[in-house]
């Protein structure tokens, strides 16, 4: 029953009803306010969302984290590579590259050949892959080209003893991560219940994680025990580390004597034809050469795809210097760039990269000299151009016990992955180990020689050998007598220190001393054999050995991790998309040409576009399949295809046809010539789509 109101509640009501009209008007006053003062913080936070989809392609832009699986079943589905000899089983380590793989990596390493070869002049070889074990010998490959390898004691399974204590230690430290946060899941049946490590454990296991390449030898096979590193599957104890020697051992020839190796990188092929580059350049140094091709490594556990397998493509430059003078001539072109380093002291401190110019670090000795800094500066150049993400990409130094004995410093450009960081470029300084070890063995003097200005006169001990009495006294051990006098020789001149302490062994022992022949045999020397004396040496040509800086490429671990950071996924209507974001400069296929349906009436213009792409060397493709032409755009886009040209009705009408982007996904109209200009200046990087957009009006495709 519905009940009398009196003017008093008519009243009482009214008054209510306009307080809570003047709170709305003041709550809409107050969120106004708010709006205006908080819209400054969203906008900071839409830029900076922006940067970060910019600067980490991880995130996929679609907001979900980077799905190796699925960039994985793109890459097959594509035939961007797949496992080789894969319907016999396959064999671990060992890939073969489909067309946009090819086209990818043929385009990566015409991109190198253009950074490097043609901007620096350097002289191109390409060596054989089978090498006679004699040269590896040389190099040291057959005795040290090993890796630390450790077996499970009770199943054989097989690991290598770095990996394995990598993967052990992470996984302790993953294990700690969810105890702490409460996330840890429950013991199976009979297994213990996973404990947290302490602070200073949990910081030990981090510090050998970041330093695991300084551990050889014995200090591994100790950190492995005191760890107690087990093989993962079994909780069986391993091994003790023995080494395992990486090469390919194959026979040249039918009468199987003549022992050779697959050679498991591409310098020493540079090495032993340096005299004829040397010639070639007429003399002058410094000077490098570069070669593309296959390397052979029988890798203990080949895993994590193409990063590490058991034949792989490399791209090596060998730079010839002055130890003297390891300045470079353009070294000013990059002084200025800054660059993550991380060097060997802060991995010890656990400190983590810093950024800093290559002029810096050279200046406070991080990095050993110009020369070095120089390439350290064209490689991290290199990898962003060819759309590496700046932000996952780090360059590292070797730490003492990693480093080759005889080189005096190395720096590994690391890419990030969701394999962690990975060593893609290493570049080393060699000094002058192989040109000395191959002359040493060859006789074959790999040496520079120099014209000098003026006559350098100088006072040098020296050794001179009394050949009438230095042949009867040994005979036959004559040559290991002479190898132990040859050795105290560094490159080719006298170590005078050497000299003078074997003066003083003779004068000591009254004219007598022993000495140790390079048989290992121990003979005596008298001072009626050998004369040392200082002499005064007047010479007109230094002769120098030179030092070599190595970049060395493995460009099979470079594409992976470019495909890496290039994939994202992109919402679509009924499924997310797929999506390579190549720069335009590695895209294996540039412009899609589609036409709108089958009609008979696009053909001309189809030939007309096609025919424009080629002139200018565009790499094209023709899609004219029946599929929707939002399915043609989402294939192209999985092959990382930048830009596509439609052919559709309007075109017959005015001879237009759209021009689409494939990551902003807009088009734009423009006669056929306009666009075939666009797409050069677009492909060829002289012009860029925001650009373009700005030029001309641009629309969202429809892509149904
Ligand atoms: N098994 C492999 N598979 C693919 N690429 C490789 C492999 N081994 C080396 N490379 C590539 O060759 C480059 C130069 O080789 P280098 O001898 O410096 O590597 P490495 O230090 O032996 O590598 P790692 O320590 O990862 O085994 C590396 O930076 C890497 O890109």
């Amino acid at each position: 029953m519905a009940t009398q109101e009196t003017s008093a509640q008519k009243l009482e009501a009214v008054k209510n009803a306009m307080i809570k009209q003047g709170d709305v008007v003041k709550a809409l006053k107050a969120a106004k306010t708010a709006k205006e003062q908080v819209q400054p913080e969203v906008d900071k936070l839409l830029a900076l969302k922006e940067q970060f989809k910019q600067l980490s392609l991880l995130d996929d832009g679609a907001g979900s984290k980077f799905d190796r699986a699925s960039l994985e079943s793109l890459l097959l589905k594509r035939f961007f590579y797949a496992p080789s000899f894969e319907i016999y089983g396959g064999i671990a380590g060992l890939y073969d590259y489909g067309p946009p793989g090819c086209a990818l990596q043929n385009n990566i390493l015409s991109l190198w050949r253009q950074h490097f070869i043609l901007e620096e002049d350097m002289l191109e070889v390409e060596c054989t892959n089978l090498t006679p074990e004699a040269v590896l010998k040389t190099s040291g490959h057959v005795e040290r080209f090993a890796d630390y390898m450790v077996k499970d004691t009770v199943t054989g399974d097989i690991f290598r003893a770095d990996h394995l204590v990598k993967q052990v230690l992470g996984q302790r430290i993953e294990d700690d991560k969810k105890v702490q946060s409460g996330n840890a899941p429950k013991p199976a049946k009979g297994q213990a219940k996973l404990e947290p490590l302490a602070a200073e454990t949990r910081s030990e296991y981090e510090l050998i994680l970041e330093t695991l390449d300084n551990y050889v030898g014995d200090e591994l096979r100790k950190l492995i025990r005191r760890l107690d590193i087990r093989a993962p599957s079994t909780n069986n104890e391993v091994t003790d580390p023995v080494l395992f020697n990486l090469m390919f051992e194959t026979q040249i020839g039918p009468t199987g004597q003549f022992k050779g190796y697959l050679r498991p990188e591409t310098a020493q092929g540079h090495f032993l034809n340096f005299k004829r580059l040397y010639d070639y350049n007429t003399g002058q140094v410094p000077f490098a050469s570069a070669s593309v091709g296959k390397s052979f490594r029988n890798e203990i556990s080949p895993r994590q795809g193409l990063l590490r397998v058991r034949e792989f493509t490399m791209a090596e430059i060998e730079h010839y210097v002055d130890p003297n003078g390891k300045k470079h001539s353009r070294f000013n072109e990059v002084r200025d760039l800054v660059v993550p380093l991380y060097s060997a002291d802060a991995q010890q401190a656990a400190a983590g990269p810093t950024r800093m110019s290559i002029g810096d670090a050279v200046e406070k000795g991080i990095i050993n000299n110009e020369t070095l800094g120089y390439f350290v500066a064209r490689i991290y150049l290199f990898l962003t151009r060819i759309g590496i993400d700046p932000a996952r990409l780090r360059l590292r130094q070797h730490m003492s016990n990693e480093m080759a004995h005889y080189a005096c410093d190395c720096w590994d450009a690391e890419i990030e992955s969701s394999y962690g960081w990975i060593e893609c470029v290493g570049c080393a300084d060699r000094s002058a180990f192989d040109l000395t070890a191959h002359t040493k063995k060859t006789g074959e003097k790999l040496v520079v020689r120099e014209a000098l200005p003026e006559p350098l006169i100088e006072d040098k001990w020296t050794l001179e050998v009394n050949k009438k009495t230095f042949g009867p006294a040994f005979k036959k051990d004559a040559k290991a007598v002479q190898g132990f006098l040859d050795s105290m020789k560094i490159d080719e001149a006298w170590d005078e220190v050497k000299l003078q302490e074997l003066k003083e062994q003779l004068a000591a022992g009254s004219g007598k001393t022993s000495i140790t022949g390079t048989d290992g045999k121990t003979y005596e020397l008298t001072d009626n054999l050998v004369t040392i004396e200082k002499k005064t040496i007047k010479s007109f040509i230094r002769e120098y050995i030179p030092s070599v800086i190595e970049p060395s490429f493995g460009i099979g671990r470079i594409l992976y991790q470019l495909l890496e950071h290039a994939y994202y996924r992109r919402e679509g209507d009924d499924e997310a998309r797929h999506v390579l974001r190549f720069p335009a400069c590695v895209a294996p296929i540039k412009t899609l040409v589609v036409p709108i349906s089958h009609s008979g009436d696009f053909n001309p213009f189809i030939k007309q576009i096609v025919t424009g792409l080629r002139r200018s060397n565009i790499a094209n493709k023709v899609d004219d399949s029946g599929s929707s032409i939002g399915k043609r755009y989402a294939r192209n886009d999985e092959l990382g295809t930048p830009f596509a040209v439609t052919v559709d009705f309007q075109t017959v009408q005015d001879r237009t046809v759209t021009l689409r982007e494939r990551d902003s996904t807009k088009q734009i109209r423009e006669k056929i010539p306009v666009i075939l200009d666009i797409v050069k200046d677009l492909v060829e990087e002289k012009t860029t789509w925001k650009e373009v957009e700005a030029r001309f009006p641009a629309f969202v495709s429809q892509e149904v």
